[in-house]
């Protein structure tokens, strides 16, 4: 057997492992369930050229969390430790913790900061713990990556005693951007001032300036910002205010039609949220859902780089961002004005930077690698703690 430190990303609908060697530094295996905690689940695994896929028996997550221990464990691989993916730290949580009792129940005082990603990551914490007590557990945050934003990037324009009560920006898909900040010297940008645009599922855009978060797209939760797959990101807040004056809307529906039935979704007349979906439909609504992602995108990209007074580079990364030319392609047109010069066979061939020689402003795809980051986080938090 050797140990390896699992990193789990917990979505609403899959969840991605990665183990690692006790450093962080060497991958040794990946996996997914898909429908995680649903019928009919699926769990793949790929260690070194081997590829396993199951169809899970039972359906809740515990099973599917003893599935993913036992195909490891004939793997050879003993899980050391697990680090989470935790959406949402709060004020106070701008580094890696080991979870104890105390912390389990901080991370549950944020659930209604973060209602759908934190009750999922709580509840797979719980599954790892009822199936091996003595597992060492680790939260890493997307929110710490933005903990060191100058304040003005994180007041709302309301009430001072708001802001001192925690209700301000505090930004996401932090544990992405760190990745994509490590490759920042190798593209001579160690200095420079970047907007990253991490386009998935959810999706946003956080200006680094010399590989500091100083500001980002998302805000108090995870729906603000750029338009996503089921989110509308920036919306009027009286719209909310009238969904529930005048069609009778309670908390529970206004959240449904936050998180699961606005963005690309939304947009597309119902469609799809998934913008492969879309990008291959000829109706005039998905067409539009497209157009909507790409602008919104680009006038953000604007608005980030006024925040560092300029702008050196862009960064797509992300599912839709590293595998999408389409929309890479349309954003970079909305942006030409700022001096982007799109070069199509780089952009099609996913090359590494997608604008030409002289273009005045580069632009480039790297992969992002949340995974990565967590077992890195996790390793050097534990270094000392137990035995690597
Ligand atoms: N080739 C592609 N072209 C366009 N979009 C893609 C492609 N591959 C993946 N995607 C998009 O990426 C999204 C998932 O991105 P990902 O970063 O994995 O999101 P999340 O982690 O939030 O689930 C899918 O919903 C899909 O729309
Ligand atoms: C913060 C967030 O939106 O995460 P995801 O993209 O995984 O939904
Ligand atoms: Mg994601």
């Amino acid at each position: 057997m050797s140990k390896a430190l699992i990193a789990v990303n917990a979505g609403s609908a899959t969840l991605k492992f990665r183990a690692y060697t006790p450093d962080g530094r060497n991958l040794l295996a990946r996996g997914m369930v898909d429908r995680f905690g649903m019928d009919d689940s699926t769990l793949q695994l790929d260690v070194g050229s081997r590829h396993v896929r199951l169809q899970l028996a039972g359906n809740s997550r515990d099973e599917a969390i003893g599935a993913v221990l036992n195909l490891l464990a004939d793997q050879s691989l003993q899980p050391l430790a697990v680090a989470h993916r935790v959406v949402h730290g709060g004020e106070h949580y701008h580094a890696p913790v080991v979870l104890t009792a105390e912390v389990l129940d901080d991370l549950a005082a944020l659930i209604p900061l973060a209602p759908l990603h934190q009750p999922v990551s709580l509840a797979v914490m719980s599954a790892f713990a009822r199936l091996d007590p003595q597992l060492t557990q680790i939260a890493c945050f997307d929110t710490a990556f933005h903990a060191n934003q100058p304040t003005i990037a994180t007041r709302f324009g309301i009430a001072r005693h708001w802001h001192d009560a925690g209700i301000r920006r505090y930004g996401f898909h932090g544990l992405s951007y760190a990745a994509i900040a490590r490759h920042l010297p190798e593209l001579g940008l160690a200095d420079a001032r970047v907007v990253v645009l991490h386009l998935g599922s959810g999706a946003s855009a956080c200006a680094l300036q010399a590989g500091q978060s100083v500001a980002s797209s998302m805000g108090f939760s995870a729906v603000d910002g750029l338009m996503m797959g089921s989110r509308p990101g920036n919306l009027d807040p009286e719209v909310v205010l009238y969904w529930m004056e005048h069609e009778g809307m309670d908390v529970a529906a206004v959240r449904q039609e936050l998180y699961k039935k606005s963005g690309l979704l939304g947009v597309s007349g119902g469609l799809s949220a998934d913008m492969r979906v879309l990008l291959t439909s000829r109706d005039e609504a998905a067409r539009e859902a497209v157009e909507l992602f790409c602008y919104r995108a680009a006038r953000e990209v604007a608005s980030l780089a006024t925040a560092m007074r300029g702008l050196d580079a862009i960064i797509f990364t992300a599912g839709i961002g590293e595998h999408s030319p389409e929309v890479r392609s349309r954003i970079l047109k909305q942006l030409a004005w700022l001096g982007f010069d799109a070069d199509l066979a780089a952009n099609l061939s996913h090359a590494t930077r997608l604008t030409t020689a002289n273009s005045a402003r580069h632009a480039y795809v790297i992969a992002t690698d949340e995974e990565g980051e967590m077992a890195r986080e996790a390793s050097a938090l534990l270094a000392g703690q137990v035995e690597l």
